[in-house]
């Protein structure tokens, strides 16, 4: 199963932030929105970074609290690893296993399709075990 399967069950809204804003910003919005990592989009809309919990907690090591008056731009990762529409559920899995990341932009021909995170995969194949459970329960009692 894809990455798309999971963007039909949870959507397609990304929470974006521009570059020159605050790290506070960037903050307010995580927080407000209870997530993780806010993408990083230019005017065009063009994806040039992500800025995560983590990274705030690298930025306020390494440049004082004064950290949340900087832009964004100063502490996002970038360029960003993404993946696409068709990837597979283990395949994303297996890239945010291997780099140590719990978030992906989901990117199909420059255009920001979604979001997707650990616990998104997590629950995705969760769901899926479950149902297998169910169909093998169901062949038994039919049996
Ligand atoms: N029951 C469920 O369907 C889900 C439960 N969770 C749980 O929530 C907790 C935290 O989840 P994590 O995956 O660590 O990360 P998270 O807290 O950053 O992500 C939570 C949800 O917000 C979405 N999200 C994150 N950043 C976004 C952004 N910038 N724009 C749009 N959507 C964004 C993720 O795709 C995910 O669906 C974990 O305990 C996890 O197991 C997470 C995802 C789905
Ligand atoms: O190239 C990247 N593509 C991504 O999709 C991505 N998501 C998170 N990160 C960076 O990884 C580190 C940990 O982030 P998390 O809080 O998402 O685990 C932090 O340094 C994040 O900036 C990414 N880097």
């Amino acid at each position: 199963m894809s990455v798309e399967a999971i963007l039909k069950t949870k959507g397609s809204n990304v929470f974006t932030i521009r570059p020159e804003h605050s790290v506070a910003d960037a903050a307010a919005l995580m927080s407000a929105k209870k997530v993780g990592v806010a993408v990083v989009c230019d005017a065009k809309g063009t994806v040039v970074g992500v800025v995560s919990e983590r990274d705030i907690v690298s930025g306020i090591t390494q440049f004082g609290k004064g950290v949340v008056d900087m832009p964004v731009r100063n502490i996002m990762t970038s360029p960003v690893l993404t993946c696409g529409p068709g990837d597979s559920v283990k395949r994303i899995m297996e890239i945010m296993t291997e780099r140590r990341i719990r978030h992906l932009p989901v990117v199909d021909g420059g255009d920001l399709l979604g979001m997707v995170s650990i616990g998104d995969a997590v629950n995705f194949r969760l769901r899926e075990a479950q149902m297998e459970t169910a169909v093998l329960r169901d062949i038994a009692v039919t049996r």
